[in-house]
C-alpha cells in the first residue's frame, strides 16, 4: 500500500525531538481533560456526545465512563447505528411485541433502549440514524418512555446516554439530515477525542500495546529507538485501532526478542518514502524537523516538502492556497483507499483492516469519495478524478 502523505503536527514534532521513550510524556493532557470532564458529566447524568475520527477510542472511553459511574453494575448497551440496515433499526432500537408484523419473533423483541434500562445506552455513529428514527428517539428522550412496535402502552425507561460520531453533526443539522432538537438533546456535553497523531502519549501507548502483546518481556527492551521513531512518524489515519493492530502484527511476526523495521506492516518502515502520488509528480511530506519553523508551527498542518518533487511544470501544493492543498489531501486519501482495495481484491473487510478502519467506516469513506462498491465500476476515470 502506498505510504500516505504524512500529517505532522507540532505534538508529533515534539515527540520526535525527545530522544528516549522514557523522557516522553506518558499521559496526554487533552485526553486526560476529556476523561476528567466525561466523568463529571456522567456523574451528573448529562448526555454526552463524543466526537473524533474513527478509532480514536470513543467506545473505549464510553466503557471507561460506564465502569466509573454509579450505574457500573447495570448494563452498557452499545448500538452501532451505522451498521444496522435502515429497515431493522426501528425494531432493533425500540423493540416490538409478539405478532407486531409477519416474520416477527414469536416472543417479540425488547429493543436496545429497553435493554439499557437502569444502565448506559451508547449510540455509536448517531449521525447515520435515519430521520424517522431520530424523531422516535427524541420522543423517548423527552418522555422517558418507549412504545415498542405494536404495543398499546409505553414502557418507562431510564438510562444514561452517550452518543458518538465521526461526522460533523452541526453540518448535518444545517443541511437538514439531522434534527436540530435531537442534536441539542444529545449534546449536553460535547467531548472531542484527539487523533492519535496529535497525542503526546503516543510513545507510551506504543509501549503499552507491546507490553500487552508480550507480557513476559520489557516493552522498552523489545522496541529499539529507530523502530520507535518510525512508529512516531506515522500519520495513523486509523488512530488507536490501527496502532493496536500494527503492534499485534509486528509482535506476531518478529523473530527473536527485538522488533525490527522489517517486522512492521508493509510499507510502514519506508520512512517518508514518496507515496504513489509523489511518483506522479505530487508533493510529499517530510519530517517537521526538516521544515522551516514557520511552516511547522501550527497544529494539524500538512507539511509539504517542496524540495522533493518533480512537478513537470504543474502547480504544486507549495504554490497553492490552503484550500487547494486540502484538495490534494483528498486526492491522496482517495489514492490510498483505491490502492488498499486493489491490493485486497476489493474485499471490504481486508481493505478496511489494511486502512486501519472498520468496515462501516470504509463504506462511509467510499460513499463520501463517490467510489463504486464494485471493482469493475471503479474505472480508470474514477481513480484519476480531479480534486
Ligand atoms: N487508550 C486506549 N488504550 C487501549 N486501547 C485503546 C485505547 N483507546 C482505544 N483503544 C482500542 O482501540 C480500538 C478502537 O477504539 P474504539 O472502538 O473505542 O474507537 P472509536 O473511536 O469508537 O472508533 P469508531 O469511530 O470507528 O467506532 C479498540 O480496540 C479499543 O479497545
Amino acid at each position: 500500500m502506498a505510504t500516505p502523505a504524512t500529517v505532522i503536527t507540532s505534538a508529533t514534532a515534539d515527540l520526535l525531538r525527545s530522544p528516549r521513550p522514557a523522557s516522553r510524556p506518558t499521559v496526554d493532557a487533552v485526553m486526560e481533560a476529556v476523561i476528567g470532564r466525561g466523568k463529571k458529566l456522567i456523574d451528573k447524568a448529562v448526555p454526552i456526545l463524543l466526537l473524533g475520527e474513527t478509532g480514536t477510542g470513543k467506545e473505549y472511553l464510553t466503557r471507561l465512563l460506564h465502569a466509573h459511574c454509579a450505574r457500573r453494575d447495570a448494563p452498557l448497551v452499545a448500538v452501532n447505528c451505522g451498521a444496522i440496515p435502515e429497515s431493522l433499526i426501528e425494531s432493533e432500537l425500540f423493540g416490538y411485541v409478539k405478532g407486531a408484523f409477519s416474520g416477527a419473533l414469536a416472543g417479540g423483541m425488547k429493543g436496545k433502549v429497553t435493554e439499557a434500562h437502569g444502565g448506559v445506552l451508547f449510540l455509536d455513529e448517531i449521525g447515520d440514524m435515519p430521520l424517522a428514527q431520530q424523531t422516535r428517539l427524541l420522543r423517548v428522550l423527552s418522555e422517558r418512555e418507549v412504545t415498542p412496535l405494536g404495543a398499546c402502552r409505553p414502557v418507562p425507561v431510564d438510562f444514561l446516554l452517550v452518543c458518538a460520531t465521526t461526522q460533523n453533526l452541526e453540518a448535518k443539522v444545517a443541511d437538514g439530515t439531522f434534527r436540530e432538537d435531537l442534536y441539542y438533546r444529545i449534546a449536553g456535553g460535547v467531548l472531542r477525542l484527539p487523533p492519535l497523531r496529535e497525542r503526546m502519549d503516543l510513545a507510551a501507548l506504543i509501549l503499552k500495546f507491546i507490553q500487552a502483546e508480550l507480557p513476559d518481556a520489557d516493552a522498552a527492551d523489545v522496541l529499539p529507538p529507530s523502530v520507535m521513531e518510525v512508529l512516531l512518524q506515522q500519520p495513523w489515519p486509523g488512530n488507536v485501532r490501527q496502532l493496536s493492530a500494527t503492534i499485534r502484527y509486528s509482535c506476531a511476526v518478529m523473530e527473536g526478542s527485538v522488533l525490527s523495521e522489517s517486522d512492521l506492516p508493509d510499507g510502514m518502515a519506508r520512512k517518508f518514502a514518496p507515496p504513489l502520488s509523489a511518483r506522479s509528480g505530487r508533493t510529499v511530506a517530510r519530517p517537521v524537523s526538516q521544515v522551516p519553523a514557520t511552516r511547522a508551527s501550527a497544529d494539524n498542518v500538512y507539511v509539504l516538502d517542496t524540495s522533493r518533487r518533480d512537478t513537470g511544470g504543474r502547480l504544486d501544493a507549495g504554490d497553492m492556497p490552503e484550500h487547494a492543498a486540502g484538495m490534494r489531501k483528498d486526492a491522496s486519501e482517495r489514492e490510498r483507499v483505491l490502492d488498499a482495495l486493489d491490493q485486497h481484491g476489493w474485499n471490504m473487510s481486508a481493505s478496511a483492516r489494511a486502512l486501519g478502519i472498520c468496515r462501516a467506516s470504509l463504506y462511509r469513506v467510499l460513499r463520501r469519495m463517490d467510489i463504486p462498491l464494485i471493482r469493475e465500476q471503479a474505472s480508470a476515470s474514477t481513480r484519476s478524478r480531479n480534486f
